[in-house]
């Protein structure tokens, strides 16, 4: 696979861009300690504890072996002290024990609160990012990472911490044997130099494979679901897709394999190699300190403890450098969690923003607009002039493809417009702050989301905030028609929907309409945009519901989508677009008596009822 070799070298992560990742690691620690202090605090002290223990340890150790020794050559014996030192031994073999576990065990509870704490942090950011944003695909790649950053990453805060714990017994054990024998320590850089060299070696190397196919995981990932949920079942087993959607899945994952199994083997031969060598120098060492207790310079005690803590240093550096390039290659995720999190949204400059029109005067003016996607070279729509009234009801009709649910877009400032302008009240809508901007609108789209959670949160969602407010509900639910829903469920309001769980009532699509309507009505927007919230009704339901929303929000400003003329015709005005132009504008008597494409569109529609 030349390409797929091309992107993981164009991925390759260095030794220095992983050592630069660390920047990181101080605003981690920061977030760690204020998801629970105490906790954390705790962490800390208990590890310097344990990490002061082992050359203690060591040290008792050589005493009770000296002593021993001693007693040995005495002939009257005096044994309190062995027994002392014993005990001693003893008392903290128990509490090393115990402060392990109480260590795993704190560094798992803030784990699971640390990674609680990211994913609430990635699914308030993403709300607050623009459209644009939301639909590139390289941000899916960075929203992938940092979200396997909230699951794969809770253990580098206990690599980090037992990084800074073997510190401290790595120089306490260091002193120890400088102490009895400084030379020792040429041969401990010796014995540790290959794993050092490895370790640089395949820095960052599983992180830039894992990047190199973030694209290709979001892939598995989709064809996962794809062959396997409820919503796609229907026509996976129809069509008969299993086997063709399971195959892309295998071929995609088998190559993913090769790279990943073969980074693995070089790993593992490479460290086996320099393992040798290591393990060479150590045996080196020992053979030196066994000449000189055989020479009668260090007594037997000493030699235990010299090649005890030269083992024991020579693991913990090895563990050292292997758990640094570990926390390096977190630390790339780590990086790409903070970046995320620190994205800001293109509208939100230093600029003040204006206050909101208690009520509109005016109403909406699109001056001359114009767009393209971003990353696409199309206008979808332009030149687009027309004025929404205050208090008006105007329906957008067009073929598919036309921009009608662009121009929605626009006007609720998901995306900029790449030319001309759009007015509230004389004012373009970017000089008010976006976010209250947004909350000025009611919108219903036509792929609105069909929550899988109780009916009652569904209808609320339209106004969160009065989801304990029974009444509003109900009037909403009334308004909408959904009331006929609640009263046909055996759980009313508190029936869970959908099918993903237990006791869930999956609904027809014209019920989810009718609830996904009456959102509109629990909130008491100024402005309500109906993107075809009717399609699934049938001809009475939506007659109804259209006479219904037409009496139900006099005076307030509204857009219309619709297919049907018998619905559109009900709107003030209609605009009329074509190939994202507008056609013609004007109430349906005018427009019939101009007898151009909406005409024509009408008796189309009429003529096939008759
Ligand atoms: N996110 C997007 N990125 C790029 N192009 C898009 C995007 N969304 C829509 N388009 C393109 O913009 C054009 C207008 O789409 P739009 O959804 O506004 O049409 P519409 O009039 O609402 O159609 P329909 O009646 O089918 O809902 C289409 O050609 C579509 O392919």
């Amino acid at each position: 696979m030349p390409r797929r070799k091309k992107t993981l070298e164009a991925n390759k992560i260095n030794f220095r861009e992983s050592f630069a990742s660390l920047k990181f690691v101080p605003r981690f620690f920061k977030e760690i300690r204020k998801v629970n202090p105490s906790l954390f605090y705790a962490n800390i002290f208990g590890r310097v504890l344990n990490a002061v223990l082992p050359v203690i340890m060591l040290l008792l150790g050589k005493l009770i072996i000296d002593e021993v020794i001693l007693q040995i050559g005495n002939e009257l014996k005096d044994l309190d002290r062995l027994w002392m030192l014993v005990a001693a031994e003893f008392g903290l073999a128990i509490l090393s024990d115990l402060l392990s576990r109480g260590i795993s065990l704190s560094d798992a509870l803030l784990g699971d609160q640390y990674s609680i704490d990211t994913s609430v942090r990635i699914i308030k950011k993403t709300s607050e990012l623009n459209l644009d944003q939301l639909e590139d695909s390289e941000f899916y790649d960075k929203l992938e990472r940092a979200r396997q950053q909230t699951t794969g990453r809770v253990g580098l805060m206990s690599n980090i911490l037992t990084q800074g714990e073997d510190v401290i017994v790595i120089i306490s054990l260091l002193a120890g044997v400088v102490a009895f024998e400084p030379w020792l320590i040429i041969l401990l850089i010796v014995s540790i130099i290959p794993t050092i060299i490895n370790e640089i070696k395949f820095s960052g190397t599983s992180y830039s494979l894992a990047r190199s196919w973030t694209q290709e995981r979001r892939e598995l990932d989709y064809l996962r679901y794809a062959g396997a949920s409820d919503v796609t079942a229907k026509e996976v087993k129809l069509f008969g897709l299993s086997d063709y959607l399971a195959g892309r899945f295998q071929n995609l994952s088998a190559k993913y394999y090769k790279q990943s199994k073969s980074l693995a083997k070089q790993r593992a031969g490479w460290g086996s190699v320099f393992n040798i060598v290591g393990t060479g120098a150590y045996y080196g060492a020992y053979v030196f300190i066994i000449f000189r207790t055989v020479a009668g310079i260090f007594s037997i005690g000493d030699l235990t403890f010299l090649s005890g803590s030269f083992n024991r240093l020579r693991s913990k550096l090895q563990g050292f450098f292997t758990r640094f390039t570990q926390i390096t290659e977190s630390a790339l995720y780590l990086q790409d969690y903070f970046e995320f999190l620190d994205l800001s949204f293109s509208n939100e400059n230093s600029e003040e923003k204006l206050e909101l029109p208690k009520e509109i005067k005016h109403g909406f003016e699109f001056k001359n607009v114009g767009f393209k996607y971003p990353k696409s070279e199309k206008w979808v729509v332009r030149n687009i002039n027309f004025h929404l009234r205050a208090g008006e009801k105007l329906a957008f009709v067009g073929e598919n493809g036309a921009g009608k649910t662009t121009l929605i877009k626009l006007l609720l400032q998901f995306y900029e417009p790449t030319e001309g302008e759009i007015l509230l009240d004389h004012v373009p809508i970017q000089k008010y702050n976006q976010a209250a901007y947004q909350q000025y609108f009611g919108v219903i789209f036509q792929d609105f989301v069909k929550f899988e959670l109780t009916l009652r949160e569904n209808i609320a969602m339209g106004e969160i905030r009065e989801i304990g407010n029974q009444s509003r509900i109900d009037s909403a639910a009334q308004k909408s028609l959904a009331q006929e829903v609640v009263s046909e469920l055996p759980l009313g309001y508190a029936q869970q929907l959908g099918k993903r769980f237990k006791n869930g009532k999956d609904l027809s699509g014209g019920q989810w309409q009718k609830i996904a309507i009456a959102r509109a009505y629990m909130k008491d927007a100024e402005v309500l945009i109906l993107d075809e919230p009717t399609s699934a009704l049938d001809a009475r339901a939506e007659t109804e519901a259209f006479q219904r929303f037409i009496q139900l929000t006099q005076g307030k400003t509204a857009v219309i989508i619709s297919h049907r003329f018998s619905t559109v015709r009900i709107a003030d005005r209609i605009m009329v677009l074509k190939d994202g132009q507008v056609e013609e504008i004007g109430t349906h008597q005018e427009l019939m008596a101009n007898d151009k494409l909406y005409a024509e569109l009408f008796n189309l529609q009429a003529a096939g009822y008759q």
